[in-house]
């Protein structure tokens, strides 16, 4: 049967390869002065910025009229300083050296039931095999700057989704989209730290891409391009929910990590929880890797120090990672229960929290967290205190 988006998985796949190489040269090599700290305080390093270029590169060759709804924009790039200089210099030449490599040729990509999928084949009209200077990688990278919405094409790209991760050597993931008519119908992402096979410890088997296209299934297939890779069907296990652990952000600001434990408690899962930064907890999630069987971030409440109280989540953050999740068999919403809504711009706007599992164990931790937050808020009243440590709108 033919998959459909043929030609977008194949530019995807290329470009989300391409990217993981770059990262990991980085990361080998990242010197001090070579990362940012953004003005909503997060960090930003030469590997999201050339990552960005590259993958807007190939996208935008390969499909000139499509747009890109990007996490990063070049702002911090073109400013008249020194430092901005040699932070532009250095992300030109790593992407312009990942880009002029020539374009790679694979005749066929096929699974293990034999269907020709999107492999690994590159072409030159993508934009490889050439640099592109300055100018262009900076226009490149802006062309992230779409706004979303309801209608047409769009990608959605985070060149490192979990930058803190990258930083601290741990988990982080390449993650793209297509979106249409504000469905996903293609997520791509790559994950050059998780290993290929499940709970492996990593070492030569390191780099995974995990493939999603809607109604056709989810796929895995090693990060390194080869002629020889075999895509590998994914499936979330039946887990039962004793054996159960959550995947739940690194970052404290991130996500109400003590509410998580209190909602495990309710439904007796009894595993510790498995942290790992970034969308490679979707991947974990639908391999069940560790006994993983439930993703779940809920916002922290208050806007004060540590606090998310009010944070939007990013369309980038949650897209391919949403597509991967439906297609391995699971079910994902927000806190409430929900649909994720990838139709209002770059946020995921009124939804709160997210929440991935196989179907029964979906609904009751749904089910938890509304008895959760509702006794949280009791106690809140209880003790007399003016502060909730649980906004009201969860309640709504
Ligand atoms: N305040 C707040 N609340 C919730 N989420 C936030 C917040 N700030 C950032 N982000 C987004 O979190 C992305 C990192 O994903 P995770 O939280 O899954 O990983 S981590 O363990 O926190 O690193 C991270 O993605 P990257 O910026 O791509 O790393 C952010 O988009
Ligand atoms: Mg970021
Ligand atoms: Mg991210
Ligand atoms: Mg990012």
């Amino acid at each position: 049967m033919p998959v459909p988006f043929s030609l977008e998985q194949q530019v995807a796949i290329a470009a989300v390869r391409r990217a993981c190489a770059l990262t990991t040269t980085v990361f080998n090599k990242l010197v001090a002065g070579e990362t940012l700290v953004k003005g909503d305080k997060s960090p930003v390093t030469v590997a999201d910025f050339s990552a960005q270029a590259v993958i807007n590169t190939i996208l935008s060759h390969a499909f000139p009229d499509d747009p890109i709804i990007g996490e990063e924009d070049s702002a911090d790039l073109r400013a008249p300083t020194k430092e901005s200089e040699l932070l532009r210099s250095r992300v030109v030449e790593l992407a312009d050296e990942i880009l002029v490599q020539p374009p790679l040729f694979f005749p066929r990509g096929v699974d293990e039931d034999e269907v020709v999928v999107g492999g690994s084949g590159e072409r030159p009209e993508w934009g490889l095999g050439r640099r592109w200077g300055a100018e262009a990688l900076l226009k490149a990278i802006d062309r992230g700057n779409y706004a979303g919405g309801r209608l047409g094409r769009m990608w959605t790209l985070d060149p490192i989704d979990g930058t803190k991760g990258f930083l601290r050597g741990g988990q982080y993931a390449v993650c793209l989209a297509l979106l249409v008519d504000a469905r996903v119908e293609l997520g791509v992402i790559g994950c050059p730290n998780l290993p290929q096979i499940t709970n492996d410890s990593g070492g030569d088997n390191k780099g995974a891409l995990f493939i999603a296209v809607r109604g056709h299934g989810a796929r895995q297939l090693p990060l390194s391009p080869s002629a020889l890779s075999t895509q590998v069907r994914v499936n979330m296990p039946h887990l039962a929910l004793h054996d159960l652990s959550f995947l739940e952000s690194v970052e404290k600001a991130h996500a109400a990590l003590d509410t998580n434990a209190r909602v495990a408690a309710r439904i007796g899962v009894r595993g510790a929880p498995v942290r790992m930064d970034s969308q490679a907890k979707y991947a974990a999630l639908v391999r069940g890797d560790g006994g993983g069987g439930v993703y779940l971030r809920l916002p922290v409440a208050g806007g004060g120090k540590g606090g998310n109280g009010g944070y939007q989540e990013k369309i980038w953050d949650h897209a391919p990672g949403s597509l991967l999740v439906e297609e391995a068999g699971g079910v994902i919403s927000d806190s409430r229960g929900r649909p994720l809504d990838f139709g209002l711009g770059r946020t995921l706007g009124e939804n709160f929290g997210v929440v991935a599992a196989r179907k029964e164990v979906h609904a009751q931790v749904i089910e938890a967290i509304q008895a959760v937050l509702a006794e949280t808020e009791g106690e809140a009243e209880g003790e007399g205190t003016a502060v909730r440590t649980v906004p009201n709108f969860w309640l709504r």
